[in-house]
């Protein structure tokens, strides 16, 4: 299969490096960037033809012709003009999948009629092949299609088909989710730190926690049970829940996990044409 990805920054490069480990012929691929330097980076990193719209004002139409399938990894509010720069170099057969968390399927085939069109919402651990893609599909888009574009996401890890009106809370869950995860890990260290632990033992201590924490999520993805595992009565990790519960944790996450999503809808407006 012929694949174009047009953008290939962090999220672009994240999936890309996950199909590719999981077996996809580097061969087959077309990657642009906008700068030389990173083109440059990412064909060495990932051994895929990569080609700068600085260099070369034609990349992105080069990249995408006889293409199967083409990723387009711009910014949401690129979107638009990418549309208009493919216009005409993009095969009659190719499949568009966005990345963009800002562009709504409607805007999309707006942008790309007579195309089969695909949102996909992926997440960074995709380099590692345990990322989350979440997929949404135009109606015409041939159920084959969406099969083998299924087939190759799960490289990069576990594909979830949804309604388009689930993408924000998977977006609030996964996307921008694992930076909550992150965010977490920051506070812990530096927790950790504050209390007189030099900074890398507490990087790598919290580090290899959520690796533990990860891998007994997968096994058994009930966070309330495992949590409870961990938890004697009148305990050391009791004393730390109830902080957590006095301090409305379970709120403050729940505004976070929305605003995510009520900010990807209030982007799709945004970007929206008309
Ligand atoms: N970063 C993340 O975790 C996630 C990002 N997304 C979506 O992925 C898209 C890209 O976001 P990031 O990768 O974070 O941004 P980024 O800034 O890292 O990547 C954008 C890429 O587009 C390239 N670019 C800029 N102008 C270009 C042009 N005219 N032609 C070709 N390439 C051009 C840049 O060189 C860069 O490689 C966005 O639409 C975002 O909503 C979706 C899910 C998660
Ligand atoms: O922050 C953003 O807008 C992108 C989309 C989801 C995660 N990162």
């Amino acid at each position: 299969m012929r694949i174009a990805f047009v953008g290939t920054g962090n999220m672009g490069s994240a999936l890309l490096a996950g199909i590719l480990a999981a077996g996809q012929d580097a061969e087959e691929v077309r990657a642009t960037t906008r700068s030389a330097e990173s083109a440059a980076q990412l064909g060495s990193r990932l051994g895929v033809p990569t080609i700068a719209v600085e260099d070369d004002t034609q990349a992105n139409r080069s990249a995408v012709a006889g293409a199967d399938l083409v990723f387009l990894g711009v910014k949401p509010w690129m979107l638009a003009e990418t549309a208009s720069e493919l216009d005409g170099a993009l095969p009659d057969t190719a499949t568009v999948v966005s990345m963009a968390a800002g562009v709504d399927l409607a805007t999309l085939t707006s942008h790309f009629p007579h195309r089969p069109v695909v949102r996909i919402m992926p997440n960074t651990p995709s380099s590692v092949g345990h990322g989350v893609i979440s997929l949404a599909a135009a109606d015409e888009v041939p159920a084959a299609t969406i099969d083998e574009l299924t087939s190759l996401l799960g490289g990069a890890g576990l594909v979830v088909r949804i309604g388009e009106e689930d993408m924000p809370a998977m977006i609030g869950a996964s996307a921008s989710g694992v930076a909550f995860f992150f965010q977490l890990a920051e506070h812990m260290v530096a927790a950790a730190v504050s209390q007189g632990l030099e900074e890398e033992t507490a990087r790598r201590a919290v580090a290899a926690t959520a690796e533990g924490a990860g891998r007994l999520l997968a096994d058994s993805p009930d966070p309330a049970a495992l949590r409870s595992a961990v938890t004697s009565a009148g305990g050391t990790t009791a004393a730390g829940i109830a902080s957590f519960a006095e301090d409305g944790l379970a709120e403050i996450v729940a505004r976070a996990v929305r605003a995510a999503g009520d900010r990807s809808l209030q982007m799709e407006a945004e970007n929206r044409e008309g």
